[in-house]
This record gives C-alpha cells, structure tokens and sequence, in this order.
C-alpha cells in the first residue's frame, strides 16, 4: 500500500480525535448541569442519576452493535451517523421540557456517542504502522478526554450567561462544525474513503463474535478494560463530587479541583504508556495490573484513613485514579493484536464494553450502599456511608483481577505456541 504523508495521516488523525472529543464533550455537559436540569425538568437527585446510568447503559449495549456495523459500512460512514445523531440529540434537549423527552434525548446522545471512539480507533489502524498505533491510540484517548474540561468550564460559563437553551443549542452547533469536517476529511483507509466489509448473515455475526470472544487476547483486552477503567468513570461522572465533599469534607471548590485533576494525570501518562506498551508489548498486562494494585492500595489508605483524608492524600488518589484511563487502553492494543482487521471493530467493541459496563454496576452499588447505610429516606449521606459504598470498588477488582491472571496466562501461551515470545509479539512490529 502506497504510504500517506504524514501530513495527511495527522490531518485524518486530528479530525477523528475532534469527533471523540466532541463526544466526552456531549457525554460529560450534563455534569456540571446537574442543578439547572432537576429545576427545569423538576426532577430529584435520583432521577438525575437516571441520566448516568441510562447513559453508560447505552453506551456498553451498543458497543457490539456498533463494532459489527463498522466492520460491515467502514468507520467513517458510521462515525458521520454518531456525530450527526449526537448533534439531533443535544440540539433536541436544548428545547425539550419534560423528563421522559429529555431521558430521550440523553439516549440519542448516548447512542451517538457509543459510535465515535471505536471508529476512530478502527480508522487508527488503517491510517498508521503497527508501531506507532499504541501512541496514537493513547494520545487519542489521552487528548479526548479534554472534553470533559470544555465541558465543565465552558459549558459552565455559557449556561451562566446564554440560559439553557442556548448553551446546549451552542454545543450542537459545535458539533454540526466538526461533523462537515469530518464529512470532508475523513476516508477509511488512505487508499478507500468509503469501506465496505462483506455482507453479514446473522451465522456469520455469530461466527465473528464467537472468533473474537474466543480468542484470550480479546478476553485479556475486556478484563483490563473492565478492571482499570471504572474508578476514574464513576467519580468523573456522578459519586466524585459527592464523595469528595460528603464523603471528605471537602468545599465544592476543591471538590472540583481534585476532579480536574484525574484529567491532567490522563493527560501526563498517556502518551508514557502509549511509548512503554509499543516498546515492551509483552508486558501490557503487567503495567495494567500494577496500575489495578496501585489502585487498590491508594484507594485503601484513603478508606481506612482515621477521620477525613488530608488533602495530599486525596490528591494522590485523583492522580492513580486517573491513570486507570489510559491503563484501559492496554485493552486496546491486545484487541488489535489478538483479531483479523475484518474482525477488528466487533473486537474493539467487545473490549470496550468492560470499563463501562464495570462503571454502570459500581455507579449502581454505590447508590444502593449509599441508602442502606444511611437511616431512612434521607439522602444526607455520611462519610461512613460513603466508606462502604466506595468498598464495593473491590469485589469489580477483586474479580477482574482473577480473570486478568487468567487470561494473560492463556494468551502468553497461545503466542509461544504460534512462535512468539517476550521479544517478539505478533503484531506489534
Ligand atoms: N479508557 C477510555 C479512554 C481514556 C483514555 N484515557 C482516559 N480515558 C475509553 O475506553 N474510552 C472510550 C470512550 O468512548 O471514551
């Protein structure tokens, strides 16, 4: 295949990490908008919390979907359809006035939104070598997550000064730009704009997914995903704040602060990792069961801590959490090494069900330890409550990292016995 310039390959690059960061933008506006939603749609904390979970429900149920779609119509026509859906979605909850059209619209989103990075991701792997996808993908996921940060300051701003229609109206707007872009720029690989992947019976979806599932790599890829993930989720998009400020004494001011934080730990180790995990890949796994111990252990002082957490501590705890986020995307990279390009989005997909299907079940369980521990209907929760419900953090880790052994030990085997080894993993090259 002729080479693209490199220009041209960080033009597309740069045009697919808009769309994704587009998307953590959509996904997270809904944070730091918490108070204006209850009063406009009149609804209480909890059905708030409905918007999350109903979000990384959707996000984690299309995620297969979406992967067998890319693999069959090609990632850019698919990515065109999520921005242009996140776009309906966000100008449509600008003016909506009832809950269930706004849990609607929050679907849209969340649908859209599901769509993006997997496609950027497959597009990746089209457009760069082998070895430097690691670093482009870190960088990618590593630079989306700014995202957030236009999420939580201007989105702020703007719904302070232009009211709520037209701070989501603006987003949309934003969104429609960067989606003509992507329509203009965007080809699937540099030789095909538009890829088609054969036809797919529903025995041959079967077929794929079961190739996919089957092979340890992909399992290892889910299970990294899954266990690396969910803290820095889970606190990002709902408990943080609360736990931060119930939960640790904290001001609101602070609170946020120590929130931001995990985003410049993502930004700082990144592109490390990218650049470890394309020297060493053998040892992906290794790095991401350290970060799963460092996690825990950060995560246990801060617990057991006698009385609140001093502030250097809770800033430790900010920067190990948001390390977890680019220790998910090990996952990635055993994805692609593990799995034909014809079946690489469904793979891609499958991993990337982990982290947020973990992040969907610990967002539950700290709500429901939350009320069990705190008397009667009452939500002002203690820090004591809060303690048992960030444990529940444990029986995810303690799982995945079981199955993390597991799995890592089958794959180690499978590429010594297809001639591979510490020196040389297929794929990497
Ligand atoms: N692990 C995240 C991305 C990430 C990278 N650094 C911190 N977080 C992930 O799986 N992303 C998928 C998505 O749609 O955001």
């Amino acid at each position: 295949m002729p080479t693209p310039t490199r220009r041209l390959q960080l033009t597309v690059w740069g045009v697919g990490l808009a769309c994704y960061l587009l998307a953590v933008f959509h996904r997270s506006s809904l944070a730091v908008a918490g108070l204006d939603a209850a009063e406009r749609f009149g609804i209480s904390a909890a059905q708030l919390s409905t918007f999350v979970m109903l979000q990384l429900l959707v996000y984690a149920g299309m995620q297969i979907p979406v992967g067998l779609l890319i693999d069959r119509f090609g990632s850019r026509s698919i990515l065109l359809i999520g921005t242009a859906l996140m776009v309906v979605s966000q100008a449509g909850f600008a003016l909506v006035g009832s809950f269930p059209l706004a849990v609607a619209m929050r679907v849209g989103v969340g649908v859209g939104d599901a769509m993006t990075f997997v496609c950027v991701l497959r597009m990746l792997s089209s457009w760069f070598a082998p070895r430097r996808i690691p670093l482009m993908t870190q960088l990618t996921g590593t630079l989306g997550q700014s995202g957030a940060i236009v999420a939580a300051v201007p989105m702020t701003f703007a719904l302070g000064t232009i009211g709520w229609t037209g701070a989501y109206l603006t987003a949309a707007g934003v969104g429609a730009v960067v989606g003509l872009l992507a329509l203009v720029v965007l080809a699937d690989t540099p030789e095909v704009r538009r890829l088609r992947g054969a036809p797919m019976s529903l025995t041959g979806v079967r077929i794929s997914l079961a190739a996919s599932w089957a092979h340890p790599g992909t399992r290892l890829g889910f299970w990294i995903h899954f266990t690396t993930q969910f803290s820095s989720t889970t606190l990002s998009l709902l408990w943080g704040f609360p736990f931060l400020v119930r939960g640790e004494g904290r001001s609101a001011a602070e609170a946020g602060l120590l929130l931001s934080l995990i985003i410049v730990a993502v930004m700082a180790t990144g592109p490390l990792m990218g650049v470890f995990i394309g020297k060493v890949p053998w040892h992906r796994s290794t790095l991401a069961i350290t970060v799963v111990w460092s996690l825990m252990a950060t995560w246990a002082v801060v617990l057991l801590w006698p009385g609140d957490s001093p502030l250097w501590l809770l800033l430790v705890l900010m920067v190990v959490v948001g390390v977890g986020g680019p220790a998910s995307m090990i996952g990635f990279d055993l994805g692609r090494t593990s799995n034909p390009a014809e079946r690489l989005a469904s793979a891609t997909g499958i991993i990337n069900q982990g982290g947020f299907v973990a992040s969907l079940l610990l967002v539950v369980a700290i709500g429901l330890v939350l009320d069990w521990r705190t008397p009667g209907t009452s939500t002002a929760y203690t820090p004591e409550s809060f303690r048992w419900a960030m444990a529940t953090q444990y029986v995810l880790w303690g799982v995945g990292l079981l199955q993390l052994w597991r799995w890592r030990r089958r794959t180690r085997t499978l590429i010594r016995a297809e001639g591979g080894g510490p020196a040389n993993v297929p794929g990497t090259a």
